[in-house]
């Protein structure tokens, strides 16, 4: 596992830098990396290991999307789990990264892999609405009612669009509908920790990635997952707080009738449908997975139903005046202090300009969050 040292020149391993090119940050007997080669300021960002007991280093998987690349970042062990990144020149909004080390996510992901691995998590501030989680057998009209609420709040709600290998029906769109994709790629995606969860499901596979997700979050909208029980069981199980829906059909008799008048499947699909939707409908009770069970009867009434059910879940505005809620403008901060409860961020500008504030407190309450990102930071002007 070990190699030689890096080209790169560690500067010293501090536990703060006032920004540059690379800093080494100590966390227990390691210290992580993190910079760009001063050969090639505008190389990606690179983290090599140092294990401080064997003087060896090791240059780790990194998952996740990675910061955009600045010319220069500040650094910070948050706890023994996760390096807080801050770039500089860019807006608030893209200059707050998660570098996790030890976090759940990451332990899992290294002995999945057999290596080590750190993940990139980009911090958001303030929380987006829960996901929404929609399950229920073949037919039953999941996607009738998707379809009908996307319509009618085209900007209030965002599809997340799985990956399947299964071929695409008639009117299905590659990227809209689903992102269709041969297995071996999708299987290679999946060993790289970019999906949330993924399934096999009547002989084919379906996953939703962690960026179909996120993507929907980050333009403000509120998340609608179309996936099945073991799907809905795995994002359960996961790190992403949602609300879980089953929608059951009236009887098994209407289900038949439904799946046979879409006409998309062969007779032998059908039979399979039909035949999982059977173990989906017992497993529906499961303690603990589904938060609401639906009946989608007539289709008017199940919409009202289920917009009902979705405004009571709006979630609550922080009431504090000096929280910085838009962070367009761009920003060149630099950490310059921190407690177990806040870091303190100062500015760089000579002059507050316009927009930009002197001296911000990052709440480091953190929630954890989905892999990728960490929603929900605070930031609070000071001054
Ligand atoms: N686990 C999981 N299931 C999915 C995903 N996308 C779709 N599914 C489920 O796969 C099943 C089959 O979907 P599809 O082939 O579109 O058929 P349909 O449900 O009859 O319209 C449905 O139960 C979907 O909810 C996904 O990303 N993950
Ligand atoms: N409440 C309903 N009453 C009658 N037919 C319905 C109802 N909801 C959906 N359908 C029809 O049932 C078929 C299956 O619906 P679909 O949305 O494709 O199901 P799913 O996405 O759950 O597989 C479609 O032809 C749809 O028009």
């Amino acid at each position: 596992m070990g190699e030689e040292a890096p080209e790169f020149r560690v500067k010293s391993v501090t536990l703060e830098s006032k920004g540059c090119l690379q800093n080494a940050i100590d966390i227990g007997d390691k210290a992580y990396v993190v910079g760009r080669s001063d050969d090639d300021p505008k190389s990606s960002i690179t983290i090599k290991i140092l294990d401080k007991l064997t003087q060896t280093w090791v240059v780790p998987t990194v998952l996740g999307t990675h910061p955009t690349l600045t010319s220069s970042h500040s650094a910070i062990p948050v706890n023994c789990e996760r390096i807080l990144i801050i770039e500089k020149g860019v807006p608030l909004n893209d200059s707050i990264w998660f570098l996790e080390v030890d976090t759940p996510f990451v332990k899992q992901q290294s002995k999945l892999k057999g290596t080590e691995v750190v993940a990139w998590s980009k911090g958001v501030i303030g929380e987006g609405q829960k996901p929404v989680v929609i399950s229920g057998p073949s037919g039953v009209g999941k996607g009738t009612l998707i379809a009908k609420l996307m319509k009618e709040y085209p900007s209030k709600f965002g599809f997340s669009v799985s990956h399947t290998t299964r071929s695409p029906r008639e009117k299905e769109i590659d990227g809209v509908h689903y992102h269709f994709t041969e297995r071996s790629k999708m299987e290679e995606e999946i060993s790289e920790g970019k999906f949330l969860e993924f399934a096999h499901v009547h002989g084919n596979v379906y996953g939703t990635s962690i960026e179909a997700v996120e993507s929907v979050t980050d333009e403000g909208k509120r998340c609608i997952l179309d996936i099945d029980v073991q799907g809905a069981r795995s994002v359960r199980a996961s790190s992403l707080e949602a609300i879980f829906i089953f929608v059951c059909p009236p009887s098994f008799e209407e289900l038949e009738k439904r799946l046979r008048a879409r006409g998309t499947e062969t007779e032998e699909q059908i039979q399979k449908r039909l035949r999982n939707a059977r173990a989906e409908l017992d497993q529906s009770n499961s303690p603990g997975l589904f938060d609401h069970l639906l009946v989608n009867d007539d289709l008017e009434v199940f919409y009202e139903n289920l917009k009902k059910l979705l405004s009571l879940d709006d979630d609550h505005e922080d009431s504090n005046d000096s929280s910085i809620k838009d962070g367009k403008a761009t920003a060149c901060y630099s950490i310059l202090s921190k407690t177990n409860s806040e870091i303190l961020l100062q500015s760089e500008n000579n002059e507050a300009e316009k927009g930009t504030t002197n001296l911000l407190s990052l709440d480091l309450s953190l929630s954890g969050g989905a892999p990728g990102r960490t929603r929900g930071l605070k930031i609070f002007s000071v001054n």
